[in-house]
């Protein structure tokens, strides 16, 4: 569809998403690891507990484990102690109560822990001083977790609660899908390595860096094969050879329009290019294909626009590789304190800095929007997302953003 904003053979950035994440197929691989090394790793399958947590009733509170019945002033005996760990298994009758501590077993006979400051204790004998109610302070058996309840959906990002989770339930290990293997490189005859003298024209290949990081964080296993100068016959032979040992290559680089941008070029002779432009800003000339099995994103060179394009497409398609379930992204509206340049025709990621002032989001944009200025990304710590149709924005406006994951 063509409208007043778009450009007749470029894609909004939702029908690239839709476009892409359509081709890639969720990877069969997995592999059974130890809970220790579960962090960040996507389950396989749908896990349940084979125990009830808690397994027996437990007390919330260090008090008294009493039975229904026995009052507010009433005088009970205090005929033994339940630890944690070491559990008074005895008769309670009625006009007897045992001490008890936190998390631990509570006899069947009791029905209610009194908290010890709700309590006078004079010799082994206590005085209730509130009105205590049935079943207060008391865990019951699965209230966390039920026997042969699914806790954890396939698809699931490992986080430091699901770890715990699964600790609780007694599971030590599990299957997750097996960890993605990324190949990366950078392109351009301008690039020299860190550590070398900079001529005039030269700059130092910061994308492979920025790379690595990301994929890191993505919790994928990155494969850094280096620098190719803008040749195709380079380029094409790294491609073909990362084809053979990666579920994914990411080149920077070599996708505009130049004498020297020939990556959509090399692409089509040795595999396929299912898409080479999105209206979005950075990150305009994307191209996206697949080389053998493995699928091929070409990102432009410039460095803002490599993590642009990395969070904004690149992460929900190895999200569909490596078996993750579908998220829904969590978009914030802030009111910007500034007017922001905008002109109608691409969706728009500006770098900005959010803050709560009295209960208000506000956000500021953290300078130069030019997608060379990694000055900006490194001080934001959120996207402003500007629809493709906007124009300049007043300040005071309310907009949306993204937070980025370095806030979070
Ligand atoms: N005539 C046109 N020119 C350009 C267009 C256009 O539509 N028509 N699009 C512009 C946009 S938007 C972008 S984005 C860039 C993308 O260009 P390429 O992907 O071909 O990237 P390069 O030209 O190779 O590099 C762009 C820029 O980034 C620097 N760069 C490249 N690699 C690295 C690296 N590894 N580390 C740090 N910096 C890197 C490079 O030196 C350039 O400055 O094209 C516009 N042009
Ligand atoms: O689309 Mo480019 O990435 O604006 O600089």
């Amino acid at each position: 569809m063509t409208d007043c904003c778009s450009t007749p053979g470029v894609l909004t950035l939702e029908q690239a998403l839709t476009q892409i994440l359509q081709t890639l197929q969720q990877t069969d691989r997995y592999e059974r690891v130890s809970l220790k090394d579960s962090l960040n790793r996507i389950t396989y399958e749908d896990i349940k507990s084979s125990v009830d947590v808690p397994s027996f009733r437990n007390s919330s509170m260090d008090g008294y484990a009493i039975r229904t019945g026995d009052q507010q002033g009433h005088s009970l005996k205090v005929i033994g102690v339940s630890w944690a760990g070491k559990p008074f298994t005895k008769k309670v009758a009625k006009g007897e109560c045992i001490r008890i501590f936190t998390g631990a077993y509570v006899p069947g006979d009791c029905d209610c822990v009194v908290m010890q400051e709700n309590v006078h204790r004079t010799g082994e004998q206590i005085q209730i001083t509130q009105q205590p109610k049935h079943g207060e302070n008391i865990r019951n058996i699965g209230d966390d977790t039920k026997k042969n309840q699914a806790i954890l959906n396939k698809g699931k990002l490992l986080k430091p609660a699901d770890i715990g989770l699964l600790a609780a339930c007694g599971i030590a290990d599990i299957s997750v899908f097996k960890q993605l293997t990324v190949g990366f490189f950078s392109t351009g005859d301008e690039l020299i390595s860190i550590g070398q003298q900079a001529q005039l024209g030269q700059i130092f290949d910061s994308n492979r860096y920025t790379l690595q990081a990301l994929l890191e964080q993505a919790g994928v296993t990155p494969i850094d094969l280096g620098v190719i100068p803008d040749n195709r016959l380079a380029v094409e032979e790294a491609l073909v050879s990362a084809s053979k040992n990666c579920d994914l290559i990411i080149t920077t680089g070599g996708v505009s329009v130049g004498e020297a941008d020939f990556i959509a070029e090399v692409l089509a002779k040795i595999g396929t290019v299912n898409l080479w432009k999105i209206a979005i800003k950075p990150g305009k000339p994307l191209v996206f294909g697949t080389i053998g099995e493995a699928a091929f994103f070409g990102l432009p060179g410039n460095p803002v626009s490599v993590m642009v394009t990395f969070q904004q497409i690149v992460l929900p398609a190895l999200h569909k590789i490596m078996g993750r379930a579908p998220q829904t992204s969590v978009n914030l509206q802030a009111k910007t304190t500034e007017i922001i340049k905008k002109q109608p025709g691409r969706t728009e990621f500006q770098r900005g800095f959010v803050e709560n002032k009295d209960g208000e989001l506000l956000v500021h944009s953290t300078g130069g929007q030019g997608s060379h200025m990694l000055s900006s990304m490194s001080k934001a710590n959120c996207l402003i997302v500007l629809e493709q149709s906007a124009s300049d924005i007043e300040k005071g406006q309310y907009v949306t953003i993204q937070l980025l994951e370095n806030t979070l």
